[in-house]
């Protein structure tokens, strides 16, 4: 595959100039994620010219990524992602220095001073939490961000200046849906309703860590108690009667749900749901059957109250649903399933396994067409047969798996409990695939959409190489009607003055964790150095307070802490690439301080024991008031951050959109191209601005105002989902 530098006459002007090419070859380039998006992105970025880039991902390669992840072929399933993504760009393109990281970005080596090696760093990652921490570092080491995100036909990229737009926390992200826990477990409607039961109440029961069980035990008993509350209070407003007209809605439940709450898969006997010692593993599969399927739901039957409103459930007999041959069925495809991997030495009772034979229950029933819904008896005998195979084949998973929507024996127990569940409520049951998407929380890639949000997002990279800040968009993909995508393109807004992330200073301290008591902490830099009065400190398990309104034994407790290191305080201690949240209730003022471990603080860099970087207010001669405010110190800052304003000068852009240098500054960086991009430059020469603080709205004034009402009006009603000052550009997909 060719990797040549843009040199069509097809790309903006600026992107034709030696100056920039040279930038992209030797820019640094980490991307985080060698997914659907990462695989992409990394063989545009090569195609388009870079040459030194990194890439991470923790994740090894499953069957299901080969459909998208193209660097990807068969022979590479169980590698990792990042070194194989690496080593098959670098294959096509021996130039290219890639380096590979198969890790999680979340880890302390990833620090600050990791990312500040970077020129830019682009994100193709999948989950909100590992975006908000790379946000974080990149905003503390002022490196720029370009974020992505895709979702079947949807997608986004949005870009991130420390200073100059928001960041990627400033506007707040949708949580994914929750269902009231009562609900769930005594009154479902919906097929989601009895999966994510089977998913994270029967089986965290049945195969999950205790404390996934318990989490939702206290949630239940929240829920329970918030209902409680507001039926005394209804009682006691005397609206009981109204409230009751129409009160227990399907995400709702009422007081006599919260009643029975505990009653289907209790929290009060946990130990129910253990195997015994040397209770046969399907004897055990058909006691947990008996007792969800049948006991419990009899017993949620005889609660009247419930059922006024809707039918009620209909308890199932295992006796009934599979007659003794069938069971005998289901025991000797656990015999074959046992035998086949003692033969390949998968694993067995003592030993934990998961090679083929231990992988799926309904490949050993013959069930192999995932699209079919499987009946009640082949969803009971699914159901025994999978946990009788964690109990025989996965042992040691027991107790402590999550669910893993890859994990083919998870998905089918999980479609064969819901199923069932479904049946006893009028519910809809599903085949495994539906089972599986629901459960997953898939939504199915779509390649081409992977592919437009990575080339949008080297376009973007190229604009933040060329200085070319005011042409910086925020970019969406819509699905549109007639296989048609309806791309927005919009200007990117300042921070949002009260982010919790950006809106704060943010700062490094370099420090000996192991040497620095809490106590000198707290004097030399958060009192002396930032003049705090009263410190709240929080980061993750710790916290240290100081103030009015503590009781005798917390102000004790806190006192205790202040003679210890910093790396063996509770909660894991501070330590390298800690993050110490800072907090003066009294200032109104906060601040995030990234912890750096530096054993050889040198005495002339460091003369009070410490570096302290960032927009730290001036240390005052003693004596003299602290009247500055740090947080107006770093506004200030953060409005012309250097590094951008030098490379912004002497740039502007064309009506119609296209990138230009500075008449002069072109004619130095290519003599060649002069008289070819005249045209251009004149015209931009003549409305080149002063790409000042307001570049962002002097971009927007200046589209063209026909241009952009006609593509609006053909785009329409998604279109009006876009900003006035938007763009909005339609793709045919049968072009
Ligand atoms: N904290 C993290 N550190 C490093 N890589 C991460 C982290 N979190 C997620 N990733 C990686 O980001 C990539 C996101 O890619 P993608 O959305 O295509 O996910 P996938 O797991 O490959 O596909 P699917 O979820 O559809 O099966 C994954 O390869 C994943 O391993
Ligand atoms: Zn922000």
């Amino acid at each position: 595959m060719a990797a040549e530098l843009p040199s069509s006459p097809g790309w903006p002007a600026v992107l034709r100039t030696r100056e920039l090419q040279e930038k992209i070859k030797t820019a640094k380039v980490l991307c985080v994620g060698a997914g659907g998006i990462g695989c992409e992105l990394l063989k545009t970025l090569v195609c388009t010219g870079f040459r030194d880039i990194e890439v991470i991902d923790l994740d090894t390669i499953e069957t299901s990524n080969l459909n998208r992840q193209f660097l990807f072929r068969k022979h590479h399933v169980g590698h990792s992602k990042a070194t194989t993504a690496a080593q098959v760009v670098q294959g096509f393109c021996p130039a290219a220095r890639i380096t590979a990281h198969h890790a999680n970005i979340k880890e302390s080596r990833f620090d600050v001073d990791f990312f500040r090696g970077f020129d830019i760093v682009l994100n193709g990652l999948d989950n909100l939490e590992a975006r908000r921490h790379v946000n974080r570092l990149c905003l503390a080491a002022e490196r720029p961000l370009v974020e992505s995100g895709t979702a079947g036909y949807l997608g986004q990229v949005t870009v991130h200046l420390k200073g100059r737009t928001e960041c990627f926390e400033c506007q707040s992200k949708p949580t994914p849906k929750t269902y009231p826990i009562c609900t769930l477990r005594n009154t479902p409607d919906k097929p989601i309703h009895t999966i994510v039961w089977a998913k994270d109440l029967l089986f965290n029961r049945l195969f999950g860590r205790p404390e996934a069980v318990s989490d939702l035990d206290e949630q239940a008993q929240r829920e329970d108690g918030q209902q409680q509350q507001q039926e005394q209070q209804q009682q006691a407003d005397g609206s009981a009667a109204a409230a009751g007209g129409d009160g227990g809605g399907a995400e709702g439940g009422s007081g006599a749900e919260a009643a029975t709450a505990a009653a289907a898969v209790g929290s009060e006997d946990a130990s129910f749901f253990l195997r015994g010692e040397g209770e046969p593993a399907l004897e055990y599969a058909a006691r947990i059957f008996q007792r969800v399927y049948t006991t419990d739901i009899e017993r949620l039957c005889g609660v009247k109250e419930l059922w006024e409103k809707r039918p009620p459930p209909r308890p199932l007999r295992l006796s009934e649903l599979l007659p003794e041959h069938q069971l005998g069925a289901v025991r000797a495809a656990l015999q074959a399933a046992v035998e086949g991997a003692a033969a390949a030495g998968e694993g067995g009772e003592a030993a934990g396994g998961r090679g083929a034979a231990a992988s799926s229950a309904a490949k050993a029933l013959g069930l192999n067409n995932a699209s079919q819904t499987w009946i009640a008896e082949q969803n009971a005998s699914v159901f025994l047969l999978a946990i009788a195979m964690y109990h025989k084949l996965r042992k040691d998973e027991v107790g402590s798996a999550s669910f893993d929507k890859d994990d083919d024996l998870a998905v089918e127990f999980v479609t064969a409990a819901s199923n069932l569940r479904s049946s006893c409520y009028g519910i809809p049951e599903q085949s495994l695939f539906d089972a599986k998407g629901m459960a997953g929380n898939i939504i199915h890639a779509i390649a081409t959409t992977n592919a437009i949000i990575s080339g949008l997002i080297v376009t973007e990279a190229l604009k933040i190489l060329a200085g070319q800040l005011g042409a910086l968009r925020n970019t969406f993909l819509y699905e549109f009607p007639a296989s048609r995508r309806l791309v927005v393109v919009s200007c990117t807004d300042p921070p949002r003055p009260g982010c919790m992330v950006c809106g704060k200073v943010q700062l490094t301290l370099r420090i000996n964790t192991e040497t620095t008591t809490l106590s000198s902490l707290l004097s030399g830099v958060i009192k002396k150095r930032l003049a705090v009065n009263t410190p709240n400190l929080m980061s993750g398990g710790f916290l240290y307070e100081e103030g009015e309104g503590l009781e005798e034994d917390e102000v004790a407790a806190y006192a205790a802490l202040l003679p210890r290191p910093l790396s063996l305080l509770p909660g894991g201690g501070l330590r390298h690439g800690s993050i110490l949240t800072l907090q003066d209730q009294s200032q109104h003022w906060g601040v995030d301080i990234i912890i750096a471990h530096q054993e050889d603080l040198k005495e002339e860099d460091a003369p009070e024991g410490f570096i302290l970087e960032g927009a730290v207010p001036e240390v005052k001669s003693q004596g003299e008031q602290q009247q500055q405010q740090p947080q107006e110190e770093a506004a200030a800052a953060a409005k012309a951050p250097a590094s951008h304003k030098g490379a912004m000068a002497g740039v502007t852009e064309t009506e119609d959109g296209t990138l230009v240098l500075d008449d002069d500054e072109e004619e130095e960086a290519l003599p060649e191209k002069k008289a070819e991009d005249a045209g251009a430059t004149t015209k931009a020469s003549s409305r080149k601005r002063a790409l000042e603080e307001d570049d962002t709205e002097a971009a927007t004034a200046e589209e063209e105002p026909e241009a952009k009402r006609a593509k609006s009006e053909a785009a329409a009603p998604a279109a009006k989902q876009a900003e006035e000052d938007n763009e909005v550009i339609l793709i045919d997909d049968d072009d």
